[in-house]
């Protein structure tokens, strides 16, 4: 008897004990929910929706307001990103305005500087003409717009700033010329079996130019004039250079044809590219290189190689060179041997913003006798713009 009182009681504080446990455990769960610990309350508890939304109405299995609208959101933001909608093009260059003043003095700002002073002496000449070359005009049209300025200070006898400024401008503006025809040859058209082919921009120039910056930003800006694109990642020397396009490509939506192998054949990815690009009755296939100038045989054996094979798919419609426009005359050297290897159509020049050498434009078209096409305006997705003679002269002359 005595035994059976001792086994009741404890029997009673071992019921008590196991009680005490569990109250505390579910007491701690409500605590770490009420300080929004993210794990998902039980169903029953969460709190009821004032207004279900119609996503909460139609997912059966989530009926509390809490995880309804939260959960399938970011489901959904995993599996199908939302894609980026690239800037309208129109108006870009005006940013050059702002990004040249930041730059440091800018070509214009000098350049009315000495020509607004009263007499002109033969120092402010000589000075004109130096601030040009260090801005990178090049000798040759330095010394056509020194000359024009000079006659037409001495006939006109212009003195007031604002026709001095005019007078800057239009020489300016010449020099760039604002005949060259600069558009890109983007759209489709029939090939030479008469069926419709994709137009193809091979993107060549030295490493570290900007060239796979460019095609992401190109993409862009192909994708904001709604036309439909395919890269190529024939950049296949540099290991992260196809990572770097299909980045910038699916955040556009835009896929990137590449080899799974580092330094596979390029010739052969830029034509998967193309054909993909023509299967799919894409407007445009843009293809990406790789940059290395050990010497001019290697280059041109390699860019050779995929004109070649990219010309049995469809014609090159542009060759791209991208320019680093902070190189200066490095940079000239460059054009020139691409120029020679790779029959260019256009130029990029990237790196625009935080120069004070505007004047490469006017030096690069005299030496490779082809228009600069897009400039680059800083690291930014969008800042990539046509290139306008009037509204570059405009931003290099500043307010
Ligand atoms: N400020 C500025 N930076 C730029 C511009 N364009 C490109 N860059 C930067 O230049 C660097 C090199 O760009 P990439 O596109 O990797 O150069 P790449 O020519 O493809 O180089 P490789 O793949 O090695 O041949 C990156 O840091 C870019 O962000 C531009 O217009 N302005």
């Amino acid at each position: 008897m005595k035994d059976l009182w001792l086994w009741i009681v404890i029997a009673v504080v071992l019921v008590a004990v196991v009680a005490g446990l569990v109250g505390n455990r579910v007491g701690a769960s409500r605590r770490r929910r009420a300080g929004g610990a993210p794990a998902a309350p039980p169903v029953a508890e969460a709190p009821p929706s004032p207004e279900p939304s119609s996503s909460t109405a139609t997912a059966p299995e989530a009926p509390a307001v809490g995880r309804a609208v939260a959960e399938p959101d970011v489901a959904e933001a995993e599996v199908a990103p939302q894609l980026e909608r690239p800037e309208p093009v129109a108006g870009r260059l005006a940013r050059l305005r702002g990004r040249l003043a930041r730059s440091g003095s800018p070509l214009g700002a000098r350049l009315l500087a000495v020509l607004s002073r009263d007499h002109l002496t033969d120092d402010d000449w000589d000075e004109l003409e130096e601030t040009l070359l260090l801005a990178d005009v090049g000798a040759g049209p330095t010394g056509e717009i020194v000359e024009a300025l000079r006659t037409r200070v001495r006939v006109e006898g212009v003195k007031d700033p604002a026709a001095v400024r005019e007078l800057l401008r239009s020489e300016l503006l010449a020099i760039v010329d604002p005949t060259l025809d600069r558009s890109l040859s983007t759209e489709r058209h029939p090939g030479p079996d008469g069926s419709g082919v994709p137009a193809v921009v091979l993107v060549v120039g030295v490493n570290g130019t900007g060239k796979t910056t460019t095609i992401g930003k190109l993409a862009r800006v192909l994708v904001a004039e709604d036309r439909s694109v395919v890269l190529g990642a024939a950049d296949t020397f540099r290991a992260a250079a196809a990572d770097q396009l299909e980045t910038w490509g699916s955040r556009v939506g835009v896929p990137t044809v590449r080899s799974d192998r580092d330094g596979a054949d390029p010739a052969a990815v830029a034509f998967d590219a193309v054909r993909q690009g023509r299967a799919e009755g894409v407007d445009v296939v843009v293809v990406d290189t790789a940059g290395r100038l050990q010497n001019k045989a290697g280059l041109m054996d390699e860019l050779g190689k995929i004109t070649r094979v990219i010309t049995k798919e469809a014609p090159l419609t542009e060759v791209l060179l991208v320019l680093d426009a902070t190189t200066g005359q490095n940079g000239l050297t460059q054009a020139r041997v691409f120029g020679e290897v790779a029959g260019v159509t256009g130029i990029v020049l990237t790196k625009l913003d935080g120069t004070a050498r505007g004047g490469i434009v006017v030096a690069v078209q005299r030496e490779l006798g082809v228009p600069v096409k897009l400039v680059g305006l800083g690291e930014g997705p969008d800042d990539l713009a046509p290139f306008d003679p009037e509204a570059f002269v405009d931003g290099l002359l500043g307010d």
